[in-house]
């Protein structure tokens, strides 16, 4: 039995369907330690009898023993592993990867054996010294003369240790110094117990061999054996193979992409501008959001609810036609506000949510003296916590027998600049209510001013205390139950559930109380602001479509530039997902590359814009949030991913022969 055994080797190329047969039935034995040269007139087929040794072609008849087993070359995973193990490809046109260096060139067959990686790296050295190449290691094929690139390719096939030698024309564009050297160390090779199979047109490059084998019209012609093999006495150890670590593929992604990287930065701008545009309006919308719930916050706390008691429209009217026909009580009878029973204030008490329920009274119209001058007061109310202590524009919170007076509506009336100045005065405050028998009378007392507070509503901000409210009232004979409370709640969130419940307690069927909820108004603002910026980001989101067509279009011109090492990398074993990986990978890096220049560009011009807008709006309007950076992550992986799918699925598929003989 042959270590190599080629039995009725019978194939055909095909034009359209007319069959161009190349071999025609070959039977071949070939055994360790043999230098085999086979000579043949050009077009005659030894390149095609090369690949199907080689395991590259498939579509053929006939049968490839290797050491008695048939090769199956309908089982692709079987082949990779039998070029990865067994194979070793020297080639006239030295088919080095242009972008890697000497030593990875070499380091790439031996990535895919078992060894540690600083045994990988001892042995590629250790091999490109043998050729003679140790202080050409960091230099690119191009900066290497044709014997030197032999070289580097005779060490390569050689690094995984394989059992046979290919060599197709491996001296055809050497001169002969080179072509000599090369011979002598595939001599050497072939005697140190491997099998050598060279194919050549030149008769002196024949006779380095052991055995010259004639190929004509696609039929051996001739077979002698012209000098002794070596002996072989034992088998030699393997170096054992395994598939292509992911992370060796993404590595040499990235040396791809290294020495492109003019061209690939070019790419990462133009996608990374798309993935800004985006983060910027999503960052643009979360500080907009930001800007209304803060306005609306620092003038209404949505953690305190205002509660009314409910009035029932037909009572209302009543009262109105009570009031006109009682000429001395005309105007005031809103002046009368139904109040709040301690057992009600008990009740929103045990609401679910609420923290505590502050009393509160209001009255209506009422008139402020300062001096000879009186000002009205639309409303006079008792201070809650639900007014922002931030309202204060001068002095401090009331205190007993105290005041806040509105800035704009009384204030700044009485003095416009020097408003400040009436803090500490003494003035009187006087308004009309109804009494427990439904008598008009006169709520009155003197107060001294202890802060100046501006409003956000119309009606203007004058309050005192409850205990003084209380205290005027009580001195009137007026009821000093309270007008409205204040419910709070722990968090915001519970706003509309806590509004919702209070509106929903009754009596007797009777609704009896009446709050409104700022959280619905805020909700409202919020879906318009999330809607507009959704339609913002989607805009941009199509910048992101040309980003994607971008990096479809430099994948695909990329496989096209990179036939040829895909058909190196197929010969030396690498399969079909290991291709796909080598692209996918790229695609992808370019897609975290974008990512990050698009993160850094957002937040750099986030910054910039901020501080423009600060000086007009008050308040940072860009806001990133992390959660934005992964999400512009993920999309950028995304694409790159969807982009890759098709070029890197050509590559794959594409046949290595085809592959190897692209110029
Ligand atoms: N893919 C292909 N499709 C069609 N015909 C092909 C194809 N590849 C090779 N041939 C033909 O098959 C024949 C054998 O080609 P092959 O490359 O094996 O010859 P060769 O002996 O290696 O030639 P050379 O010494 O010039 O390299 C040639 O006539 C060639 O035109």
């Amino acid at each position: 039995m042959s270590y190599l055994e080629l039995k009725d080797i019978h194939k055909s190329y095909y034009i359209g369907k007319t069959a161009y047969p190349v071999l025609k039935g070959l039977n071949l034995n070939f055994d360790l330690g043999e230098f085999v040269t086979i000579l043949g007139e050009s077009g005659g087929g030894k390149s095609t009898l090369m690949n199907i040794i080689g395991g590259l072609d498939r579509d053929f008849t006939g049968t490839v023993k290797l050491q008695g087993q048939p090769l199956d070359h309908h089982h692709e995973h079987q082949l990779d592993q039998y070029r990865r193990e067994t194979i070793g490809y020297i080639y006239q046109a030295y088919n080095l990867i242009s972008h890697l260096n000497v030593l990875d060139n070499v380091m790439l067959s031996l990535d895919m054996t078992r060894l540690s990686r600083a045994a990988r790296l001892k042995r590629a050295r250790g091999l490109l010294n043998q050729v003679g190449l140790t202080d050409q290691l960091k230099k690119y094929p191009s900066q290497l003369s044709g014997g030197q690139k032999q070289r580097v390719a005779i060490a390569r096939a050689l690094a995984s240790d394989p059992q046979v030698i290919i060599a197709d024309e491996p001296t055809g564009a050497l001169d002969s110094q080179n072509t000599a050297e090369v011979l002598a160390i595939l001599q050497k090779i072939a005697a140190n117990g491997r099998l050598v199979i060279c194919v050549t047109h030149s008769s002196t490059v024949a006779h380095a061999g052991t055995r010259v084998v004639q190929l004509t019209d696609g039929k051996i012609t001739d077979d002698q054996v012209i000098r002794a093999p070596a002996k072989v006495t034992k088998s030699r150890a393997k170096l054992a193979s395994r598939p292509l670590p992911w992370h060796i593929s993404l590595l040499t992604a990235f040396k791809h992409l290294r020495h492109t990287w003019t061209w690939n930065a070019l790419i990462v701008l133009g996608t990374a501008i798309g993935l800004f545009a985006v983060m910027l309006f999503i960052g643009l919308g979360n500080g907009l959001k930001g800007y209304i719930n803060h306005q609306i916050n620092s003038l209404v706390d949505p953690q305190s609810i205002t509660v009314m008691r409910y009035v029932d429209s037909t009572k209302d009217q009543e009262e109105q036609f009570a009031a006109q026909a009682d000429p001395s009580a005309a105007g005031s009878f809103a002046t009368h506000m139904p109040t709040f029973s301690t057992s009600q204030v008990t009740e929103l008490q045990h609401l679910t949510h609420v923290v505590k329920v502050e009393p509160g009274i209001a009255a209506n119209d009422a008139m402020i003296t300062i001096g000879k001058t009186s000002y009205s007061a639309p409303q006079l109310t008792t201070w809650t916590s639900a007014n922002q202590t931030s309202a204060l524009k001068a002095g401090h919170l009331a205190g007993n027998n105290q005041i806040i007076l509105d800035q704009q509506s009384i204030a700044q009336k009485w003095s416009a600049n020097n408003w400040r100045k009436l803090v500490g005065q003494k003035v009187t405050v006087a308004y009309r209510t109804l009494n427990s028998q439904n008598q008009l009378v006169t709520v009155q007392r003197q107060l001294t001013v202890a802060g100046i507070a501006a409003s956000s509503t119309g009606a203007g901000l004058n309050a005192i205390n409850y205990e003084t409210m209380q205290s005027m009232r009580a001195a009137a004979k007026v009821t000093t139950q309270p007008t409205f409370v204040t419910v709070r709640i722990k968090n915001r969130q519970q706003n509309e559930a806590v509004v919702s419940a209070i509106n929903h307690l009754k009596v007797n069927g009777q609704q009896q109380f009446a709050a409104t909820s700022i959280s619905s108004a805020l909700a409202t603002v919020n879906t318009y602001v999330n809607l507009a910026t959704m339609i913002l980001a989607a805009i941009a989101g199509i910048s992101l479509l040309v980003s994607a067509l971008m990096i479809i279009v430099t994948m695909f011109m990329s496989v096209s530039a990179r036939m040829k090492e895909i058909g190196i990398l197929r010969s030396l074993g690498e399969s079909r997902r290991d291709i796909r990986r080598l692209f996918t990978s790229e695609s992808l890096m370019l897609g975290v590359l974008s990512a990050i220049l698009a993160t850094g560009l957002a937040y750099g011009i986030g910054l910039g814009l901020n501080q423009i807008l600060y000086r007009i709006a008050g308040y940072n309007l860009v806001q990133l949030e992390f959660s934005n950076v992964v999400v512009i992550f993920i999309i950028a992986l995304v694409i790159a991913w969807l982009a890759a799918i098709l070029p890197a699925r050509r590559a794959a598929r594409l046949n290595p022969i085809t592959a190897l003989a692209t110029e």
